[in-house]
Order: C-alpha cells, then sequence, then structure tokens
C-alpha cells in the first residue's frame, strides 16, 4: 500500500502527518520518524504525526506524536492543531464544529475556524524558579511549567539577543530537569498582553519556530510574575506568525486555549 502523507505546518512547527494509516507498533512509527524528519534526506519536520479516528460517539481522534528524534512528545499543541485542521478538512471544511483528539491519554477540545485553529492545553504543575543559569553575563532563573509536557520559561529583555541552541541544550541536559529534561523558552514581555518567544525544543534539539504547548507555558509564567495581566495574551514567535493564549472558560486555573494559523503545504506519497 503506498503511504499517503500531508505536510502541514501549525505556525511555523511543522509535521508529516499520516492519516488513518495501517496500523504500526510505536517503535516502527519512531524509526519512520527519524528517517522522515531529516532535513536533508527526508521530507523534513519538527516531527511526525499519526492521527487515527476511533470508534467514540461522538467521534474522537486518537493523536500520536514523534519528535525529529523518535521520542514520543505526550503533548504538542501544533501537532493537535494540524490534525484537528486535517480531521474538519476532509469533512468538508465549510461546518464549524468542536472535535475533540486523545494524545498520550489525555482528552483535547478542538475549533476549527476558517483564520484559526484552536486546542487545549492542560496546565499542571508550575515550580518557579527552579533552575538557574547565566545568560549573556546575567544570572536568570527558569520557572517550570507542564502543560502536558516538560518545559522551562525564562524571562529576559532581548531575546534577539540569545543564543537560544546554546542555552538551551544546556538547559534542557541541566541536573534539577534530569533525567526527563524540558523544552526551554526564552520570553520577553513586549507591553500589554504580548509577549516575544523563542522556543528551544527537546526531541528535536533545536530551536523551533512555535511551540503551542511552550507558548501557554509562557504565558502562565509570565502571568504568574505579574508581567501580563491574567487572561488572554498574544505570543509572538520566530514565524512570525503568532499564537494566542487564553484560560480554559470551564478550568482557567487547570487549562488554556492556544490559537493560530495552520497551513497545509502539500501531500506526497512515500517512496
Ligand atoms: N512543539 C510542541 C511541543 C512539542 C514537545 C516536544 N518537543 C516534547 O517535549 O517531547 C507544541 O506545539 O506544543
Amino acid at each position: 500500500m503506498p503511504m499517503r502523507f500531508r505536510k502541514i505546518h501549525g505556525a511555523g512547527n511543522d509535521f508529516i502527518l499520516f492519516t488513518n494509516p495501517e496500523p504500526r507498533d510505536d517503535a516502527a512509527w519512531a524509526k519512520e520518524a527519524e528517517r522522515l524528519c531529516a532535513r536533508r534526506t527526508g521530507v523534513g519536520a519538527d516531527g511526525l504525526v499519526v492521527s487515527r479516528v476511533t470508534d467514540d460517539r461522538p467521534s474522537v481522534y486518537e493523536v500520536r506524536c514523534f519528535n525529529a528524534d523518535g521520542s514520543i512528545a505526550t503533548m504538542c499543541g501544533n501537532a493537535l492543531r494540524c490534525a484537528a485542521w486535517a480531521a474538519q478538512h476532509d469533512d468538508g471544511l465549510n461546518v464549524k464544529r468542536r472535535l475533540r483528539l486523545r494524545m498520550a491519554g489525555v482528552m483535547h477540545e478542538a475549533v476549527v475556524d476558517p483564520a484559526s485553529v484552536w486546542v487545549t492545553a492542560q496546565v499542571n504543575s508550575i515550580q518557579p524558579r527552579v533552575l538557574q543559569t547565566v545568560i549573556n553575563g546575567q544570572p536568570t532563573w527558569f520557572d517550570s511549567v507542564h502543560t502536558g509536557t516538560e518545559h522551562v520559561v525564562a524571562v529576559v529583555s532581548d531575546v534577539d539577543a540569545i543564543a537560544t541552541e546554546t542555552v538551551g541544550r544546556a538547559v534542557r541536559y541541566h541536573d534539577n530537569v534530569a533525567p526527563l529534561g524540558t523544552n526551554v523558552n526564552f520570553v520577553q514581555p513586549l507591553g500589554g498582553r504580548s509577549l516575544k518567544i523563542r522556543t528551544y525544543e527537546r526531541g528535536v534539539e533545536a530551536e523551533t519556530l512555535s511551540c503551542g504547548s511552550g507558548a501557554v507555558a509562557a504565558v502562565v509564567a509570565a502571568t504568574m510574575r505579574g508581567l501580563v495581566p491574567k487572561g488572554e495574551a498574544t505570543v509572538h514567535n520566530r514565524a512570525g506568525e503568532p499564537l494566542t493564549v487564553r484560560p480554559h472558560e470551564r478550568q482557567p486555573n487547570r487549562a488554556a486555549w492556544v490559537g493560530g494559523p495552520v497551513t497545509y503545504t502539500f501531500e506526497g506519497v512515500l517512496a
């Protein structure tokens, strides 16, 4: 059977998406992720996503996300946004509806609008000042915010001045976050309800252009530090396609919505 895939990105965070493929185990998908995500010798992507519609009624999509290195992401906001867009697209674009998607055992809601796709992210444990490092001569604290996956957030005065990959990699392997490691976010308040962000992603082991769960973690940390007012905030990323984060209406302290554009780039068939 030829394997069809879609190449799709959520605000610059790009994925190879398989919809209802032939069953394979996680180890086989992990290998495929490593092979296909390679920028030179594969398709090139930050991750590989497998989306399957389940028999549950109303329908639930089971979404598995593998990072470019083959590791499993327990949460990926942008992958969920891409999978929700594709599910809606496959059903005809005209009906706006709520979808339910399960990733690593956690149920997420999604809303697909013409201009933006929204999904929910959990806001789990928050630990202020989990580790400290020196950035450009400045001792800098990182708060940890678990949004379904591990994130740390540092507030800095100029994100553009940061050697994201060098500092990100050092923090990602810091003893205080071992053995799991963490995704690493650098955040600059822009005034009002806006933040500027750069993210080093574990599993991609590089800076990505945007990160949904990282944007949520950044807004939670910045709100906790009083740098943005409570409520909705806009997170400007490397892609120039901002994500918006807003507290969930039913559980504002436990979950958030993250929304922004999704772009379907091309489809292909594996050789
Ligand atoms: N980019 C993703 C997060 C990926 C998390 C992954 N790097 C991991 O921790 O395994 C997002 O949009 O939420």
